[in-house]
């Protein structure tokens, strides 16, 4: 099978897809696609590909609603290059708190003369504060969020988080000291530092616009590690422009943003350390083949969770449409060529769902036979079949 890679993914993920058997930008048609931000066209995506796997968090930059309904599941790797964001965010927080370049640039200004008496008589103009005591909001607390908002407390900051879309799997990664926001208000009231880490959906999008902006701190410092277009950056200049915002701090270039001095931009390398892009395409490749090669389905953000040993000999993985009677119409395909199925698996996601056939024996042409029939069902969207590896 030949993997089409995307981006620079590190040698380690394509490591792993090599030792699978997988032939990586072949010249032939793709089964996968591996990619980081690059922005994938529904057009770019031949009917061969049976997987896309994106080697990070954030998945705006995928059709997925386009995929979904040709039957292909998009995958990501949550949590893969969290820690790298978080150390990131930390990293912007404690710029926020000290004027640190402007320092560098005014040491490297002393040179010549008597370079300890210019240092001390000017070092005044370079004094900052401390985040201990202060108030850290978090908007968003995932992989990245939770991990910022802990490593906040051992900072000694107060922290406030909000993320209404917390279940009980993802809550108990919060330490208990974060206050839980009743409301966003509250959270951009109380806040001198909030960082924003949420995906970009079209809810999101210019989630923190002027409305919000006008309920922080004048003396606050934004922070925007997620995506550009979650803040609304005009606005942020505006509100820079007129100290109703200290400091706005983002990953995310944007024109607007290049000419207001208290803006610090750099150019999107939240995930880009040798170790979350090494753990990113490792998770990737791991999914890529869960996929190809067994049916089972591990962090997609379109098809349902579907992660089962390979116990029988064959599966058949349909994705379809998550309507009535579709377990019904399936087993009957397996009944009318005299198939016995040993487990049927089936989940739903929205609009779609998995139904993963298992089964033992299998007769000279049923394969194909079965494969046609099941095809004809009209909400099928796409199927694969597998075969235990000896
Ligand atoms: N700068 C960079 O290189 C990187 C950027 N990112 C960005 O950060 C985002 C977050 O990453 P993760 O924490 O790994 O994702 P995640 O999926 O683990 O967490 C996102 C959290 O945001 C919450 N959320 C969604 N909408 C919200 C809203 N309107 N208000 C409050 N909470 C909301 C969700 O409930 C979820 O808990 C990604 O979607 C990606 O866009 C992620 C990794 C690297
Ligand atoms: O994982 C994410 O969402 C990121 O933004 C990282 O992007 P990258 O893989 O470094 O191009």
């Amino acid at each position: 099978m030949n993997i089409k890679t995307y981006n620079a993914i590190s040698p380690k993920g394509l490591a792993a897809l090599k030792d699978a058997g997988y032939q990586i930008n072949a010249d032939e048609d793709a089964d996968g696609i591996l990619l980081r931000s690059q922005k994938l066209q529904n057009s770019d995506v031949a009917d061969s590909v049976k997987a896309v796997v994106r080697a990070g968090a954030g998945f705006n930059n995928i059709p997925v609603a386009d995929l979904s309904a040709r039957g292909i599941p998009v995958f990501n790797t949550p949590g893969g290059n969290a820690n790298a964001v978080k150390e990131l965010t930390i990293a912007a927080l404690i710029m926020a708190a000290r004027p640190i370049l402007a320092a560098v640039r005014f040491a490297q200004e002393t040179r010549g003369g008597d370079v300890s008496l210019r240092t001390e008589s000017n070092k005044g103009g370079y004094r900052g504060t401390e985040l201990s005591g202060k108030t850290l909001g978090v908007i968003g607390l995932g992989n990245v969020g939770s991990k910022v908002a802990n490593t906040a407390l051992d900072l000694d900051m107060e922290v406030i988080g909000y993320d209404p879309g917390l279940n009980a799997n993802t809550a108990w990664r919060i330490d208990r000291r974060v206050e839980h926001a009743s409301n966003l208000d509250d959270l951009l009231n109380k806040s001198d530092y909030i960082t924003v880490h949420i995906p970009l959906n079209e809810a999101n999008r210019h989630f923190i616009d002027a409305d919000k902006l006008a309920k922080m701190k004048p003396s606050a410092a934004l922070i925007n590690f997620s995506r550009g277009g979650i803040v609304d950056d005009q606005a942020v200049v505006k509100a820079l422009d007129a100290d109703k915002l200290r400091l706005f701090t983002t990953d995310f270039s944007d024109d607007v943003l290049f000419d207001q001095p208290k803006v610090m931009v750099t150019p999107h390398i939240g995930g880009s350390t040798i170790e979350a892009e090494d753990t990113s395409a490792m998770m990737a490749a791991h999914q890529m083949e869960a996929f190809l090669e067994d049916g089972n389905i591990i962090n997609s953000v379109n098809f349902p969770e579907m992660n089962l040993p390979f116990t029988s000999q064959y599966r058949i993985g349909v994705l379809h449409k998550n309507v009535p009677n579709m377990l019904g119409q399936i087993s009957k395909v397996f009944g009318q060529v005299d198939i016995n199925i040993a487990e049927l698996n089936n989940r739903s996601r929205g609009d779609y769902a998995y139904t993963l056939v298992a089964f033992d024996h299998l007769g000279q042409g049923q394969t194909e036979a079965i494969q046609a029939e099941l095809k004809a069902i009209p909400q099928v969207l796409n199927l694969h079949f597998y075969e235990k590896k000896a």
